[in-house]
């Protein structure tokens, strides 16, 4: 099945703190692509092609790589002469999971079916080979020079010699005053590059259409790596002259790895993940990386006080190669021991803001009682009919959007367009039909965020939506996942039971779903039953108990507008996993910016202050 077309992203091009860009040439080239689903049979048959043309191919940790063919690079002879243990020439990757073709030589990737073509002995009529590329990427700096003296000391590392950065592939750009690294793919081609404003210490990617770029520094028959996440760092361990271990700078730090880099991590048997971990969206990105790179040969260093990133460990003068010894896998085994986990729980210790989870700018009473937004747990929302569960579902989300949470949205009962009108007027803070001007202005903001919709709607049944998710989370690093509502995968199952066991089935799967893959999954639902006089418990909404048992947070809206005359609506948290405070968040409502936010409404009442009484000088 093609799950991309499932998945529509928001923006293609995002800012973040770090100034993580991706560029306009990313963004129109990017949207012309595809991403594909795995499918079993069609791999299967693959490799069965493979064998038969005696083919060389080789699986590896995230991609089988292969003799590619798909292009018009080698003559006919040399293909009839290939054979299956010797590689002819550029390797292609197809991604274990997704089951994408990826061709670094020639930076293309096509669907598995596409490529199945190419290697047919006849290939079907109608069918082509690509030309064969030459990549050829084109600096967006045509003014880089050799590091001067005064830009390496601009950096402020202790020690560190104009001659040390140049040697690691390093080059100045002395009117914006950065450094600039190359970005390379698995075939060692250019495909981009990374910038270190020296000024305010902000990155920036670019890349070309495949953002399979990444930094590595050391030589190519070194098997083991250590993954960083921004340029500080990398310059701290390459310069180092670690024997050991290749240095890899992340091109998109903690917020993405695109599949289209992994095969440039093919060749490591070992990774170890040493990150500086500066924005709360960031952590435990290590665990969601891992799993994508193929935990197994993961390692992890846990950031704690004495074990920092590696360029506050140079300031601390703390042992480089010491703290890399120290690296333990990622994952536990099934049965461990205290020992085993004494580093996690400091690190978890010194870092316990962070562990709190990502807090709302919006909703500080909901920091209070909940810590912070955490990965892998789940959340259901519910409240009467009409209470506006959408409205603030929507909110919630943004809120956490705008601060870097990847968030995927399952809107079954309203349409896409709706639901990102209402996310962007909560954006805006006001309706802009009367301020149409305005529009572009604010769009090509919003479409920064990193926000995806799923394209289902009406009813659906629970097995395709998991898989879209579940693609939607390996390629877009998806942390947050909204179903609004859980009634619209109700009835359309072949079970054709008890309904309160259908509901209790899909919330198990949901649970499931979000500790498995470490996402946080919103689920909105409708209560059980309505008595408008009385006001929803857990017991009303669920009809169960299993519902609330699986849940980590509850949260209800009660509406006592509706029973009373000067009733207010507001939130109960009436579960509460994590650190178990039970409370309530009054929600007083802005029609005009759909929010329910008192920080949103006293700074509008502040703006209007300030128009209608212009202050006297
Ligand atoms: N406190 C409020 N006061 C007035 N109008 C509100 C309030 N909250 C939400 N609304 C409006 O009510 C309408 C319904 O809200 P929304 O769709 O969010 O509710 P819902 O609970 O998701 O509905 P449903 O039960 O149909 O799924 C929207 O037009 C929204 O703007
Ligand atoms: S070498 Fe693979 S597409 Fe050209």
């Amino acid at each position: 099945m093609r799950l991309a077309g499932l998945i529509k992203p928001l923006r293609l091009l995002r800012v973040n703190k770090t100034r993580c860009l991706l560029s306009e040439q990313h963004y129109a080239t990017k949207a012309e692509q595809e991403e594909y689903a795995f499918n079993t049979k069609e791999y299967l048959d693959f490799k069965k092609q493979l064998r038969q043309l005696n083919v060389y191919n080789r699986d590896g940790h995230t991609c089988l790589q292969v003799d590619c063919r798909l292009c018009e690079r080698l003559p006919a002879a040399a293909r009839a002469t290939a054979t299956a243990s010797r590689s002819q020439g550029p390797l292609a990757y197809v991604n274990k999971r997704t089951g994408a073709f990826i061709c670094p030589n020639c930076d293309v990737k096509v669907s598995l079916t596409h490529a199945l073509e190419a290697y047919q002995t006849v290939p079907p009529s109608g069918f082509r080979r690509l030309p064969e590329k030459s990549l050829e990427y084109a600096t967006r700096f045509p003014n880089l020079i050799s590091v001067t003296a005064e830009a390496c000391e601009a950096l402020g590392l202790k020690g560190l010699k104009e001659t040390q950065l140049n040697a690691i592939g390093a080059q100045f750009e002395p009117e914006q005053k950065l450094l600039h690294f190359r970005l390379r793919n698995a075939s060692h081609k250019i495909v981009g590059e990374k910038v270190l404003h020296l000024g305010d210490r902000s990155e920036q990617t670019f890349q070309c259409s495949s953002s399979s770029g990444l930094l590595i520094h050391g030589s190519g028959n070194k098997t083991k790596a250590v993954l960083v996440s921004n340029l500080l760092d990398f310059i701290v361990l390459a310069t180092q002259n670690i024997e050991t271990h290749c240095i890899i700078c992340l091109p998109y730090a903690m917020q993405q790895l695109p599949q289209e880099c992994l095969p440039g991590l093919e060749r490591f048997k070992e990774l170890v993940f040493w990150l500086h971990y500066d924005a709360t969206p960031s952590w435990d990105a290590a665990s969601a990386f891992a799993q994508k790179m193929d935990e197994k040969r993961c390692l992890l260093i846990r950031p704690t006080e004495t074990e920092p990133a590696p360029h506050v460990a140079l300031k601390k003068r703390l042992n480089i190669r010491h703290i890399l010894a120290k690296a333990t896998p990622v994952r536990h085994k099934a049965i461990t021991t205290f020992n085993a986990l004494r580093n996690d729980i400091l690190s978890e210790l010194q870092n316990i803001e962070k562990v709190n989870g990502v807090k709302w700018k919006r909703f500080p009473v909901l920091n209070k009682l909940l810590k912070g937004h955490r990965k892998g747990e789940l959340t259901i929302l519910t409240g009467p009919t009409g209470s506006g569960k959408t409205t603030f579902t929507s909110e919630y989300s943004l809120d956490l959007a705008m601060q870097g949470v990847s968030t995927l949205w399952g809107s079954f009962e309203i349409r896409n367009t709706r639901l990102a009108a209402t996310l962007l007027r909560q954006f805006v803070g006001y309706p802009l039909d009367d301020k149409l001007q305005e529009f572009d202005h604010w769009a090509t903001e919003f479409e920064r965020l990193p926000l995806y919709f799923m394209t289902f709607h009406g009813q659906q049944p629970l097995k395709p939506v998991l898989e879209a998710i579940e693609h939607a989370q390996y390629v877009h690093d998806i942390s947050h996942v909204i179903i609004d509502n859980l009634q619209f995968m109700m009835g359309v199952s072949s079970y054709r039971g008890d309904k309160f066991w259908e509901q209790d089935s899909i919330i198990a799967a949901f649970r499931g779903f979000a500790t498995k893959h470490n996402v946080h999954v919103t689920l909105v639902m409708h209560p059980r039953k309505e008595r408008q006089e009385d006001e929803l418990t857990t017991s009303s909404v669920f009809g169960t108990a299993k519902a609330t048992q699986e849940a980590d947070n509850v949260l209800i809206i009660q509406d006592k507008r509706l029973t009373a005359v000067r009733g207010k609506k507001y939130l109960q948290v009436a579960k509460n996993r994590y650190s178990g405070d039970l409370g309530i968040m009054p929600m007083e409502f802005d029609k005009d910016a759909l929010s329910y936010s008192s920080s949103v409404q006293s700074a509008k009442r502040r703006r209007e202050r300030e128009k209608t009484s212009p202050t006297e000088s």
